[in-house]
């Protein structure tokens, strides 16, 4: 029984383009509708899920009738920009079947390096899972070079677990799960139930490359795993084509590989907030904001009495309670200025001030370390 896996609530699952893709046969349409069907059920059991799928460049080079995957960037480009008209056609219909629909989500690396954009994500994200609208999301291959090159739709997979605060990073592959050596070259290799994701002894046996489709092999995946860990996620590895994978996962069977972060998410996203960023400004909070904040709650403007810095939306602010003393640090959801138009104004007020909202929270409870 694994109950970090059954206890996971917001789980990222990811499709690599080997199993999605029939091995270059076109997408596996059939194979699509069946992991459609568990993560349905999985919705259906309170789990909120975000998928990331590949499968652009391989479901292009068919529907061009390519058969070997093209070197040169621009045309694997090409190829993507094709393929994910009919990748992400065949997942709205598959979710249709159930009445429900999916959003495409197009990202890079660099979009979530950048604090305004990952906001921006984050909250997009945020809004389709609270309307039950599932996201698929693939990396933007029309503006990238290297992430085409090396196919590498773990990191971006991982990348958004850490965006939505995943509890769960589901890898699905066409093998069983990470062996001790590659199983293409040593059949008689043997599968990894557990293991801590920053384990040294992983790099030596997720040494090879992917398949001529997928390209990232064992190693992008240990990466994967090891970034999801950083925010405190868990990571199954498994084999896509194991019969009510997704399900049997739920219901805490031992399948695949497990990958445990060392720290818990709490832990490891203070860790992120209190290490990685300078202060631009200041907000100093009324006593029912910092009662608030110490419940846990978010920071509405309604709390705030005065605005200090040039800050940007994204970026991280220090809250003074009415004593001078230092109550919290966040990153910020409007800019200095905008901040300044909303402070004490109510979450309904904020609108008619700006004339748009962006979030009702200056800053949300998970952007936010209470000292
Ligand atoms: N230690 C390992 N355990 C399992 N598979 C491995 C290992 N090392 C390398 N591989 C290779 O990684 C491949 C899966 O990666 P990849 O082809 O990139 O798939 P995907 O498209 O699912 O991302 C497997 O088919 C396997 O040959
Ligand atoms: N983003 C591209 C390539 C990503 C890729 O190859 O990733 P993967 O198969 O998961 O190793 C696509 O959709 O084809």
């Amino acid at each position: 029984m694994r109950d970090k896996v059954t206890g996971a609530r917001r789980w990222v699952v990811k499709i690599g383009s080997a199993l999605l893709t029939a091995d270059g046969r076109g997408l596996d349409r059939s194979a699509m509708a069946v992991w459609v069907e568990q993560m349905i059920r999985l919705g259906e059991a309170g789990i909120e899920l975000v998928l990331v799928s590949s499968g652009a460049v391989a479901a292009g080079m068919s529907q061009l009738g390519w058969s070997s995957r093209p070197r040169a960037v621009h045309e694997l480009q090409a190829a993507a920009a094709v393929g994910q008209m009919g990748l992400v056609q065949a997942w709205e219909s598959s979710f249709a079947h159930y009445g429900r629909h999916t959003a495409q989500i197009l990202l890079t690396h660099d979009d979530l390096s950048d604090r305004k954009r990952y906001l921006n994500a984050r909250s997009t994200l945020r809004t389709l899972l609270d309307l039950e609208v599932t996201p698929v999301i693939n990396e933007n291959d029309t503006v990238v070079t290297d992430e085409i090159r090396f196919g590498d739709n773990d990191t971006l997979a991982a990348l958004v677990a850490n965006l939505v605060e995943a509890d769960l990073l589901v890898i699905l592959t066409d093998r069983d799960g990470m062996f001790d050596a590659d199983p293409g070259i040593k059949p008689d290799a043997v599968l990894i139930r557990e293991a801590r994701a920053d384990d040294p002894l992983l790099d030596e046996v997720a040494g090879g490359r992917g398949g001529i489709l997928g390209r990232g092999g064992m190693q992008t995946k240990l990466r994967a795993a090891r970034l999801a860990a950083r925010s405190g996620a868990h990571t199954v590895i498994v084999g896509g084509r194991i019969e009510q994978v997704l399900a049997r996962l739920k219901d805490g069977e031992c399948l695949g590989t497990l990958l445990s972060p060392e720290r818990t998410r709490h832990a490891a996203r203070k860790q992120w907030l209190a290490g990685h960023l300078q202060m631009r400004g200041r907000l100093t909070l009324d006593a029912g904001a910092v009662n608030a904040l110490r419940q846990g709650r978010s920071l509405l403007p309604v709390g705030v009495k005065s605005v200090e810095g040039s800050f940007r939306r994204g970026e991280m602010v220090v809250c003074i309670g009415p004593n001078g003393l230092e109550v919290a640090r966040g990153l910020v959801n409007y800019a200095a200025l905008e901040a300044q138009r909303i402070l004490g104004r109510s979450t309904d007020e904020v609108e008619k001030v700006l004339g748009y909202i962006d979030e009702p929270e200056l800053i949300h409870r998970d952007n936010m370390i209470v000292l």
